[in-house]
């Protein structure tokens, strides 16, 4: 199974995406932890990416495409995987299809985690990750809105999309996904 997990700050994304990559026991690849990890650790990325997360900015699509490229050649994700965080814009996502098509492999859908807004920012309020700060929240808010939701389009025209309900609790939200993916 090759699952995109969309959504905003705060939706939910990286909740689902453990709990689906533990039902089917394949790899979570989430670009905000890579980014967090490299940032604690200082490594080139690292230093490379903290200015942007700490404005609540996107990286730069090359930084963050490189580094996809290389996490999908590992042999770990033969059997599947749960993208969580990427793509977030529309150039992300035509990558990915790019990439994927070299790879020989080919997604099985986006699943979107729709939440309202008010959710969006008081749960991200409510986490404490350093970049969770009030300004820093509304300005992924807004870029989520900006830069993200275009691609709910993209994946819509392909037939590739699925929207879920996010605003519930997350054992719900993961039934729900599990019946639209027809798995018991
Ligand atoms: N695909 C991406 N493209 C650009 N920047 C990214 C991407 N994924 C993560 N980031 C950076 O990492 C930060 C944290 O990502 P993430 O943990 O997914 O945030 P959240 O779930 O709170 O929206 C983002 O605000 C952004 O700066």
């Amino acid at each position: 199974m090759r699952l995109v997990i969309l959504g905003g700050s705060g939706s939910g994304k990286s909740t689902q995406a453990q709990r689906l990559c533990r039902y089917f026991e394949i790899p979570q690849i989430s670009t905000g932890e890579i980014l967090r990890q490299a940032i604690a650790k200082v490594t080139t990325l690292g230093r490379h990416a903290q200015p942007y997360l700490a404005k609540g900015e996107l990286v730069p699509d090359e930084m963050i495409i490189d580094l996809i490229r290389l996490r999908l050649k590992k042999a770990d994700i033969s059997c599947g995987w749960v993208l969580e965080g990427y793509p977030r814009t529309a150039f992300q996502a035509e990558e990915l299809d790019f990439l994927l098509d070299n790879l020989g492999q080919k997604l099985d859908w986006a699943i979107y985690l729709q939440v309202p807004e008010a959710v969006m920012v008081s749960r991200s309020l409510g986490r404490s990750l350093p970049d969770d700060q009030p300004e820093i929240v509304h300005r992924r808010v807004e870029i989520f809105y900006d830069r993200t939701v275009p691609i709910l389009e993209y994946y819509d025209r392909r037939r590739r999309l699925l929207t879920i309900n996010g605003d519930r609790l997350p054992e719900m939200v993961e039934q729900n996904i599990l019946t639209l993916l027809g798995v018991p």
